[in-house]
């Protein structure tokens, strides 16, 4: 952890600890006078959040142990001037860090139901892991739908000490972008799994970095509930030196919303997608769907006179949420000088070509290819639907809506406890020939299962998404698909059916980017290829909160018998109670 140097001349004002200089450079988590920039970051308290650097290295020679403790608790805070109640770790809500992958400890994956019981309140978890690869990744809870409290953060894994990135840069900046509800979420689960359906809605706010505002006009709130002028809910401000290049990771951790970030009169090349260096491309608008992690570069070219909008609007949806504001703020002009312009407006919500566009420009850099296996073991195909079960709406894959057992898979397949979930295998498939992805289907009945794909080790796997159309009709929904434990190989999307005798022959299987979350676009497929080389049980699934909830996602086990001794923390739930109990 990078805490170096302290403040001086501080002055605390309110919730808010300033330093009484007038210039001010902010980094990601932390505000340093100008001064003392210069190598010198001074981490403190930012609005009530205090926002903690957090470097991981990737371990050269020496092996460096990092421990971090959390308190996790529920607080009231106001990231978009409405008060509401969050998860917060050490009293923050946004804490800066994903695990890269858990080699050799999947039990640290965090998946509960799939490779531990839940922590119980009151309760202490300690995650273990090796970190192995550079890059920038997500944290974030994966009970119910808690991680939409706001229990999320942010990994930066340094490269090694010899190692030259692919790129240059100046500063070293990030952001996590997301989506924010009023509800609680045991509100919105209970409305998602209730008759008749209620369903979460467009988020009230999109916040940058923890911060944005809700218009409180809007609804009969008393100032106690909703402030617009609580400092806690302040644009948050990236401060730049005019000239300088920054290096900033754009990470999303929406409950639902597929975003577009820009920044006002700057161009953005992407150098990095979920921890793998991009063949470098210049957008205007990133899109950014929940889950995944960017690089871009930025050029403090434009006049340094004012400051510039940094905007998120939602996209692939109709919006009915203002869009998410911050500033690029060019030194010396004040941080909460507002840009003398309007925000400017985002991209057209339903027009997925350029989306498509820039999921097909992402391609591995051309020093940094890793070259995928030619041919494929196992070709599995998930046909997305949108469907129902005894009157309850439900999301399944090849019309099997995942349920979670009381005892998670990684013990129960460990220790054989077999009768714990269902032994039918699920389907590979659907039925190509007769299924109308286009349309409502004609039977929108579903099943819900608890199997798992059990998949060979060390084999390659094909993993073909496939949309279609929702419960009604016209609607086609992107779905960002995770994988827990492994990196992908994107071999290609497209539009329509995917057909298995033309389409293989167009995958990219030259210089795909590896990735472990990836977007299925609307009426489209996605087509992945990965290495069954991490022994475990790993989630595959949608990474909308209310879609998970609702049955989306699947689990994968390979190479059970390499998985060393269960810690008996992760155990005290379902089968598992009394286990590890001395
Ligand atoms: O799960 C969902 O339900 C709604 C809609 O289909 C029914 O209200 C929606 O947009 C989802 O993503």
């Amino acid at each position: 952890m990078t805490i170096v140097g302290t403040l001086s001349n501080e002055t605390r004002l309110g919730p808010t600890l300033v330093c009484s200089c007038t210039a001010w450079v902010y980094s990601d988590f932390c505000q340093a006078p100008i001064g003392a920039f210069n190598n010198t970051e001074v981490c403190f308290e930012a609005a009530g959040f205090v926002f903690v650097h957090i470097s991981l290295y990737v371990p050269i020679a020496e092996a460096r142990i990092r421990h971090y403790k959390w308190e996790v608790k529920y607080e009231y805070k106001s990231p978009d001037c409405y008060k509401k109640l969050v998860i917060t770790i050490n009293g923050n809500l946004q804490d800066p860090q994903s695990w890269p992958r858990k080699i050799g400890t999947p039990w640290s994956d965090g998946t509960e139901g799939v490779t531990q019981c839940p922590v119980v309140p009151g309760d202490t978890f300690k995650y273990e892991f090796k970190v192995d690869r550079a890059g920038t990744y997500l944290y974030h809870a994966h009970y119910g739908m808690q991680r939409e409290s706001g229990l999320y953060g942010s990994i930066r894994v340094s490269v090694p000490d010899n190692f030259t990135e692919p790129f240059a840069y100046d500063y070293d900046r990030s952001i996590i972008l997301t989506d924010w509800y009023h509800k609680s979420t045991y509100e919105q689960a209970t409305g998602l799994s209730s008759i008749p359906f209620v369903w979460v809605g467009e988020p009230q706010s999109l916040l940058i970095q923890g911060k944005g505002k809700f218009n409180c006009s809007s609804a009969s709130l008393t100032a106690n509930t909703c402030n617009t002028s609580n400092p806690e809910c302040s644009p948050y401000a990236i401060t730049v030196i005019p000239g300088k290049t920054y290096r900033l990771r754009v990470a999303s951790l929406t409950a639902l919303s597929a975003l577009s970030f820009q920044i006002e009169g700057h161009n953005m090349t992407v150098v990095e997608a979920d921890g793998h260096y991009v063949e470098p491309f210049v957008v205007k608008n990133l899109f950014i769907y929940s889950g995944e992690t960017y690089s871009v570069l930025i050029k403090a070219d434009q006049d340094p006179s004012r400051n510039y909008w940094m905007t998120t609007n939602v996209v692939g949806r109709l919006p009915n949420t203002t869009q998410g504001l911050g500033f690029l703020n060019y030194y010396p002009n004040h941080p909460r000088r507002s840009p003398p312009t309007v925000a400017p407006a985002g991209p057209i919500w339903n027009d997925t070509a350029p989306r498509l566009a820039q999921s097909l420009a992402i391609k591995a850099h051309h020093d940094f290819i890793v070259t995928p296996p030619t041919t494929s073991d196992r070709v599995i195909v998930f046909l997305n639907t949108q469907n129902e079960i005894n009157g309850y709406r439900h999301w399944s894959v090849n019309n099997v809506s995942f349920t979670l057992p009381h005892t998670p898979y990684l013990i129960a397949l460990k220790k054989k406890l077999h009768h714990q979930f269902s032994q039918t295998p699920p389907p590979e498939g659907y039925d190509f020939a007769n299924y109308d992805i286009y349309n409502v289907a004609k039977n929108v009945n579903a099943t819900t299962s608890n199997a798992i794909y059990r998949l060979g080790f060390n084999t390659t796997v094909d993993i073909i998404l496939q949309n279609a159309n929702t419960m009604f009709a016209n609607n086609s929904e992107t779905h960002p698909w995770h994988l827990h434990g492994h990196d992908f190989w994107v071999l290609g999307y497209g539009e329509g059916k995917f057909d298995m005798n033309k389409d293989p022959k167009k995958y990219n299987l030259v210089n795909p980017i590896m990735k472990n979350t990836v977007p299925l676009h609307p009426y489209g497929w996605t087509a992945l290829r990965f290495k069954a080389d991490n022994p475990g049980a790993w989630l595959f699934h949608c990474h909308i909160e209310a879609h998970f909830y609702m049955g989306r996602g699947v689990v994968f086990e390979e190479g059970i018998d390499k998985v060393g001794e269960l810690p008996s923390s992760i155990m005290g739930c379902g089968e598992t109670k009394g286990f590890g109990k001395p």
